[in-house]
């Protein structure tokens, strides 16, 4: 029997590019035009599972999701990291010379901004890059291009106007998989945590400091505001380790002592970047 999975955009975005190597066989794939609604899609009880982005190797982090993550009860159960190669796409008349505006997501605008700061075209911040390429497609106008992947190319049956325009070669997107619960299992070696400190001197060192008395190897931290208290941040940290080793329960035993607030978003299996 297929498992269902939600994931962001349509056919031919990096999210589904993302959905199908992680989940390679017997997946029914359901698709959402905005992060939030890959999150509420995840409250019918059929969707166990849901691929987001959350991190660009060019561009850094994808906040949106960050936030959701704390706003929604689901969990990372997995990891899987795409190269991101982005092209820009046009009917098939069209030519880099009748180009005047050009569609994608505001992260792929980003990571190709050199080759876009030579044209002086529109940009256009849109769905998904494969939603984008959906939108030249149906609208056939010579003016207007988008920025997706080559896998849309074929799927919207445009033309590559121009190849490889996302400045860094070894632009890579770190997506995730929600799931409904906290699932622990032997390969789980990277825990996701977020937390909020007191706001006093040393508080956040506090916190951290546990990761060096336990010998534990953090991989990552990002800040977000905590949006109706200003000037503070949750703080959102990735390390290695299983929830089942004891002195990483003592770690975060020790750490949550040191929290105004704690949540655990994850034990999973590190993807192979
Ligand atoms: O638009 C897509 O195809 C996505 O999956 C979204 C997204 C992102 O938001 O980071 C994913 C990968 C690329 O980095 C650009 C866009």
């Amino acid at each position: 029997m297929s498992i269902n999975v939600a994931y962001y955009g349509v056919p031919g975005s990096f999210s589904e590019q993302a959905l199908l190597d992680y989940f390679p066989n017997d997946v029914h794939a359901i698709n959402n035009e905005k992060f939030e609604g890959v999150f509420k899609l995840l409250e019918d009880e059929s969707i166990p599972y849901g691929v987001v982005p959350i991190e660009n190797s060019s561009t850094g982090a994808v906040n949106a999701i960050y936030d959701l993550l704390n706003k929604y009860p689901y969990h990372i159960v997995g990891e899987v990291y795409v190269k991101v190669e982005h092209h820009l796409l046009g009917s098939k008349k069209a030519t880099l010379d009748t180009i005047k505006k050009v569609y994608s997501h505001p992260q792929a605008f980003e990571q190709s901004k050199p080759y876009l700061d030579q044209h002086g075209w529109e940009l256009v911040p849109y769905y998904s890059t494969a939603s984008s390429a959906e939108y030249v497609k149906q609208a056939d106008d010579l003016s207007i291009a988008s920025i997706s992947s080559q896998k849309a190319a074929q799927i919207y049956d445009l033309n590559i106007l121009a190849n490889h325009i996302n400045y860094n070669t070894t632009n890579t997107t770190r997506f995730i998989v929600l799931g409904k619960n906290l699932k622990v299992n032997s390969s789980c070696d990277k825990i996701s945590v977020v937390f909020t400190t007191e706001h006093k001197a040393g508080a956040l060192y506090s916190a951290l400091k546990y990761f060096s008395d336990f010998d534990i190897n953090m991989l990552k931290i990002e800040s977000r505001p905590v949006v109706h208290t200003p000037w503070q941040y949750y703080f959102y940290i990735d390390f290695e380790g299983n929830l089942n080793n004891p002195s990483i329960k003592k770690a975060i035993d020790s750490m949550k002592t040191d929290c105004m607030y704690f949540k655990l978003l994850g034990n999973y299996k590190s993807g192979v970047n």
